[in-house]
C-alpha cells in the first residue's frame, strides 16, 4: 500500500490526473455546447472577398455551391473536366457580378491537379476555401465492373482530396487562415452495396484525420468541414430507391435545399453536418449494433437493394451507348 501511495503521489501521476480532470472538464463542456447549438441559431463567418475553388463546379451541386459561395460575396475558382459545363457556372456567377475563374482539371490525374493549383496561385492568388465537391461512381456490380473504372473512382472521390489538400493548405498555414470542406456522402459513413461506398469512407477518414493534424499543429484559423447527404435528386443516382412504402418517409433530398444545408455548416464552421439529420440514426446504429442487427434493420428498408434500380439504369445507358456507337 505503501507503494501505491508513493505511486499515486508521483509528479507523474498527478500531471496525468489532472489532465485527466481537464479532459473530463473539455469533454463535458464540448458535449454542452454541441446540445445547445442545436436548439440555437448559430453565427454565420462572413467569407466576402475570400477566394474559393470548387470541384466538380460543373456538376449539379458544384454550381449550386458556386452561386451560393457568390451570394456570400466570395470570388470563385471553378474546377471541372467538363470546360461546357464549367464554363456555363462560370457565366451564371458572373452574372451575379462576383468574379469567376473556370479552369478544366481532371482529378484523376494527380499531374492534373498540379499545375492547375500552380496556374491558379500565379493567375488569382491563394485559395482559403477549399470545397472537394467533385464525385464520380461506377454503379456496376464488383465483378461487372471494368477495373479502370473502379480506379477512376477513388482517384476522383478520395485520391484527388489529398493532392488537392497537399496543393492548397501551404498557403492556409502560413496565415493560419482557411477552410477545407469535403462533400462526402452518407455512404460514407454508412455503406450498401456499390464501388462508391468505399471511397466515400475514404474521404470522411481523409477530413478526420486532416482535422486532427491540423489540431494536433494547432492551426486553430483552418476549419473543416464534413458534408454527408442522403441521395440528392441530381440524376448522379437516378433510380436508387429504398423500399417503395417507406420511401416517402426518407424522399431523395432537393439540391438547392442540400446545398443551404451544407453552406450553413460550413459558415457556422460546423465540422460535419448529415443530411437530413435523420441519417445520424444509421450512423450510429452501424456503430453500436451488431453487424446481424443492422442487416435486419437494411433488408426491411430496403437499404441492402437500393442500388439495383439504379444499376440497371446504367447498364441500360451503357448498352444504349453501345448500340449507338455500333
Ligand atoms: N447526387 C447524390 O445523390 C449525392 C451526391 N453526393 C456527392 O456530391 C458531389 C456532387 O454530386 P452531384 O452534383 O450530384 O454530381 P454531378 O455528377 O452532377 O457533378 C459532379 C461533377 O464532377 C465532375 N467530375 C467528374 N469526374 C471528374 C474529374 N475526374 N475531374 C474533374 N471533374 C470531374 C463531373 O463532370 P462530368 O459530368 O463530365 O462527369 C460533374 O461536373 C459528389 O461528390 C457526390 O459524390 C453525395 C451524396 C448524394
Ligand atoms: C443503406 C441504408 C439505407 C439507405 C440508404 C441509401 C439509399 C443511401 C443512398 C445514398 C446516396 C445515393 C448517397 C450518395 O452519395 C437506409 C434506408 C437509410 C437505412 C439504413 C441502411
Amino acid at each position: 500500500s505503501l507503494l501505491i501511495l508513493r505511486l499515486c503521489c508521483s509528479p507523474g501521476t498527478m500531471i496525468v490526473l489532472v489532465d485527466l480532470l481537464l479532459m473530463l472538464i473539455d469533454l463535458t463542456f464540448s458535449i454542452l455546447t454541441a446540445v445547445i447549438q442545436t436548439f440555437l441559431r448559430p453565427r454565420l463567418k462572413c467569407i466576402d472577398g475570400e477566394l474559393c475553388l470548387i470541384t466538380g463546379a460543373g456538376g449539379a451541386l458544384g454550381r449550386l455551391f458556386a452561386l451560393e459561395f457568390a451570394k456570400e460575396g466570395a470570388r470563385l475558382v471553378l474546377w471541372d473536366c467538363n470546360a461546357t459545363a464549367n464554363e456555363r457556372t462560370a457565366e451564371l456567377v458572373r452574372e451575379l457580378g462576383v468574379e469567376a475563374h473556370a479552369y478544366t482539371v481532371d482529378l484523376s490525374e494527380r499531374r492534373s491537379i498540379y499545375q492547375a493549383a500552380d496556374r491558379v496561385r500565379a493567375e488569382v492568388g491563394d485559395v482559403s476555401i477549399l470545397v472537394n465537391n467533385a464525385g464520380v461512381v461506377a454503379g456496376r456490380r464488383l465483378l461487372d465492373c471494368p477495373d479502370e473504372l473502379l480506379e477512376r473512382t477513388l482517384l476522383v472521390n478520395c485520391h484527388a482530396l489529398f493532392w488537392m489538400t497537399k496543393a492548397f493548405l501551404p498557403q492556409m498555414k502560413a496565415k493560419n487562415h482557411g477552410h477545407i470542406v469535403t462533400i462526402a456522402s452518407a455512404l460514407g459513413l454508412f455503406s450498401t452495396a456499390c464501388d462508391y461506398c468505399a471511397s466515400k469512407f475514404g474521404a470522411v477518414g481523409f477530413h478526420e484525420s486532416l482535422t486532427h493534424e491540423l489540431l494536433a499543429e494547432d492551426l486553430d484559423g483552418i476549419k473543416t468541414t464534413l458534408v454527408c447527404p442522403y441521395i440528392v435528386d441530381t440524376g448522379m443516382f437516378a433510380g436508387c430507391e429504398i423500399r417503395k412504402e417507406l420511401k416517402s418517409l426518407i424522399p431523395p433530398l432537393q439540391p438547392l435545399y442540400t446545398v443551404q444545408q451544407s453552406m450553413k455548416a460550413i459558415l457556422a464552421e460546423q465540422q460535419m453536418i448529415c443530411i437530413p439529420r435523420l441519417m445520424y440514426i444509421p450512423f450510429l446504429s452501424r456503430a453500436l449494433l451488431p453487424w446481424e442487427a443492422n442487416v435486419a434493420t437494411y433488408r426491411f428498408m430496403g437499404g441492402d437493394k437500393c442500388m439495383l434500380p439504379f444499376i440497371k439504369n446504367v447498364e441500360m445507358k451503357s448498352s444504349n451507348g453501345n448500340m449507338k456507337s455500333s
